[in-house]
């Protein structure tokens, strides 16, 4: 029971921590919600379906006989179309006060529960107290502490009450604590601290040479010293977890390691290293995690952090009780006599990566991966083997949750900087009308850089369709500005696109109702925003364009800029200028060229397209063997179009990259007028609730090295694991 309130505390907490981080959210924890509305959602539904249904019919109606439509009809079916438009808005806003009303109730039933954890709280610190009064669970576990251990800590004893998270613990099968518990054989499973592992390895995990780091890197110890020394709760020191060599190794005048409990493994019982306060001596792994799952370490000491040597990494670092690996990745080589394991890419993924460093003439990189699948926390498995041996079959459960991370690495996730974006632009952006009349909130100038050396940003605050993105490149890749070659959604998506909005790429809709939908939507545009428009688009023949035809964008610039267009069908092979090849062959042959460019802004072209390039001028940079690309955006839709559009950069990025045989670096989002429609606050406002998890891992064919070869099939992503999708209603 105490550990399913333990980890019930992790989970409130949890969601407290990201709040506090990234300021997406009032501190509220303690204010009881306002109380739902009342409303008759039934009613309000069904008789906003049924005049969209009477509506839709007459609709199919008059369409059906369009020759015998007479101008006043043809004006009551716009009419009509719109009042379809403005019932479906409606239906929107009910399901969205529907949702909200759930919301609600979770909260307040949420609300109840935190009061009840509360009072929960006040008992365990009662507990806590008396334990530390009357316990003798040091000799428990074999386990020599020096005497003085607690009374420093206990000077602060006063932030108890003020105590808000409970560590993470875990409990493993009952026949492994058995052998662990000094021979007194007990059916009750000890819990032990689950922790997370701070090191230093070059690409062949070697940590060591002769004893001490083959490296000089005064900044990775800074860092070092910044995540180990840190605490959210002011009234809380963390843990380092070391070996007896790695304690002898720090130099005595460093030891014990200042402003956190020094945790040294041993077997010798002789071993009298020190009686600071700050030390504990245990005789091993497990013990430490049982001690420190313990009163009163399991309430005073925040996080636990395993910081070698060799023996107790290679025991740990892919163990079940192993959170994050925050590693320090030496880039350039250097000889070692110590190793670790590889980091098991199937148990853990990248959180955060820097960008490469440089000193000493040595390149390095902080990297923390995180555990994505997780034995049942909190559960008993009674069959489970011993946990680190490599075949345990204990249940790799999916972690959705990520917020153990430290606060300083949490933050350092690259979708935070879309989310921070969204937020600023929601909080202060100007407000101003636009093209579609939808509203919106902008901001002027801004940049994000994500970082693809060791993931793909495809965000998971929501799902962002994969598919779609690979499929829309390969067709601007492919030159053709054909819609229709592709399967349908991309067909009806495209042409939506061209018309400035975003139509949903999963639609379900038939073909049928989408195409009348796109008619209307014409009317829409040309008619009541910009009548004077109707003149020029019948004069550049787009109207009577083929359908599909899309005139001459993306692709078409890219493989032919300057050449004259026709139409979709005819053969512009050899014509105009090919910037694609251009680019690609730059990047090899003269990678030091500061004129990499590929631009779909062609001015003199512009009039032959309905919707003038969004994502329009691309920079790419080489650089110790990494691929960059900075793209410029004048116009970005934050709701719906830039998680497809930074996808579809970084996907870009990474398939010249491997067609030139070089990895790729960063990619650089700048965006001219970045906004948020006003009809999309509320959904954003919903994913910034979310916390976001590990991006997913890209991997190409690597047979295949020609731009003009792959197929859907070449990208493998793994490890996407979203939030769901969430709706928000294009801008027509
Ligand atoms: N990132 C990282 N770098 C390392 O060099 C390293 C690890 N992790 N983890 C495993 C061991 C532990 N090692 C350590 C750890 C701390 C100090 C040390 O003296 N730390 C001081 C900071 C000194 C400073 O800021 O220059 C401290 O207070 O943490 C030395 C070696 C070396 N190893
Ligand atoms: O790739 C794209 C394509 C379009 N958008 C958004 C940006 C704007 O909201 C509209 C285009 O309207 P303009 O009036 O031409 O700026 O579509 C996007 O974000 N990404």
């Amino acid at each position: 029971l105490v550990f399913r309130d333990s980890e019930q505390h992790v989970v409130s907490d949890s969601t407290h921590h990201i709040t506090d981080s990234v300021d997406l959210m009032p501190d509220e924890e303690f204010r009881p919600p306002s109380a739902a509305h009342k409303f008759n959602e039934a009613d309000l539904l069904s008789s906003v379906l049924q005049n969209l249904y009477e509506l839709e019919e007459k609709v199919g109606m008059l369409q059906g006989k369009p020759y015998q439509m007479p101008f006043e009809k043809e004006e009551l079916l716009n009419a009509a179309v719109y009042r379809v438009d403005a019932l479906e808005a409606e239906l929107i806003a009910t399901k969205t006060a529907l949702y909200e009303a759930l919301i609600k109730q979770e909260e307040l039933l949420a609300y109840l529960d935190n009061q009840e954890e509360r009072k929960f709280r006040v008992t365990s610190c009662m507990i806590v107290i008396f334990q530390v009064l009357f316990s003798s669970f040091r000799r428990r576990f074999n386990i020599f502490a020096s005497t003085s251990a607690f009374p420093p800590l206990f000077k602060n004893l006063n932030v108890i009450s003020k105590y808000r998270s409970c560590a993470r613990t875990y409990v493993m099968a009952s026949n492994s604590v058995t052998s662990l518990s000094n021979g007194n054989a007990s059916m009750d499973p000890e819990p032990r601290r689950t922790y997370q592992v701070v090191v230093a390895a070059t690409r062949d995990m070697g940590i060591g040479k002769d004893g001490v780091l083959p490296w000089r890197l005064p900044s990775d110890l800074k860092f070092f010293k910044e995540l180990t020394v840190t605490t959210s709760d002011p009234g809380k020191k963390n843990a380092i977890v070391m070996g007896r060599k790695t304690w002898e190794s720090i130099p005595s005048k460093y030891r014990p390691l200042p402003g956190r409990l020094n945790v040294v493994l041993t077997r010798s019982g002789s071993f009298d290293i020190s009686t600071d306060e700050n030390v504990v001596i245990c005789g091993s792994i497990l013990s430490a995690l049982e001690l420190l799952a313990q009163a009163p370490y399991l309430l005073l000491i925040e996080k636990v952090f395993f910081i070698g040597g060799g023996q107790i990494l290679r025991d740990s670092l892919n163990a079940p009780g192993c959170d994050a690996i925050h590693i320090t990745e030496i880039e350039t080589s250097m000889e070692c006599d110590t190793f670790i394991p590889a980091i098991d890419c199937s148990l853990f993924q990248p959180w955060y990566s820097s960008q490469p460093l440089s000193e000493n003439g040595i390149r390095f990189s902080f990297v923390t991966y995180a555990r994505v699948k997780n034995f049942a926390i909190g559960t008993t498995t009674a069959n489970s083997e011993l946990e680190g041996n490599g075949s345990s079959n204990y249940n790799k459960s999916e972690v959705k949750n990520f917020a153990f991370l430290p606060k300083l690495i949490l933050e350092k996730h690259d979708e935070y900087m879309y989310l921070r974006l969204v937020k600023e632009i929601i909080s202060s952006g100007n407000q101003k009308d636009d093209r579609t009349r939808t509203g919106t909130l902008s901001k002027f100038g801004c940049q994000m850089k994500f970082n693809l050396r060791r993931s793909f940003p495809l965000l998971t605050t929501k799902r962002v369709f994969w598919r779609g993105v690979v499929e829309e490149l390969l067709w601007f890749i492919s030159g053709s500005t054909n819609a229709k070659i592709k399967s349908h959604w991309l067909f009806y998506r495209r042409k939506a696109y061209i018309y400035g909005m975003e139509m949903h790429p999963e639609t379900t809709l038939t073909g049928k109702c989408l195409a009348t939908r796109f008619l209307c939507i014409l009317d829409h545009y040309f008619v009541q925003e910009n009548p004077t428009d109707v003149s020029i688009f019948l004069s550049i023949g787009l109207v009577n364009r083929e359908d599909g035809d899309l005139g001459p964008v993306y692709g078409f610039q890219w493989r032919h800029f300057g050449a004259s267009y026709t139409n979709m069908h005819a053969d512009y092979s050899g014509q105009g200028f090919d910037q694609l090849l251009d680019v690609i062959d730059k990047i090899k042959n003269s990678p030091d060229d500061r004129r990499i460019i590929l631009s779909a802004w062609n001015p003199s072209d512009l009039k032959l397209m309905a919707l003038p390039p969004c994502h329009m001028f691309a920079q790419f940079h080489v650089a110790n063997g990494e691929l960059s690309c900075q793209m410029y955006q004048r116009s970005a839709d934050m709701g719906l179009g830039v998680p497809f559009n930074i996808a579809s950069y970084a996907l870009l990025t990474c398939m010249i990259a491997h067609v030139c045989s070089l990895v790729p670096g960063d990619f650089i989002h700048v965006i001219g007028d970045a906004h948020v429609y006003k009809n999309h606050v509320r959904p954003l406002q919903e994913q910034l609730q979310k916390l976001p998890r590990p991006f997913p891992i890209l991997r190409i064919n690597p047979e295949k090295k020609d731009i003009d070869s792959f197929v859907a099939s070449d990208f493998e992503l793994t490890g996407y694991d979203p939030h769901q999708k969430i709706e928000m209603k294009m801008a027509v």
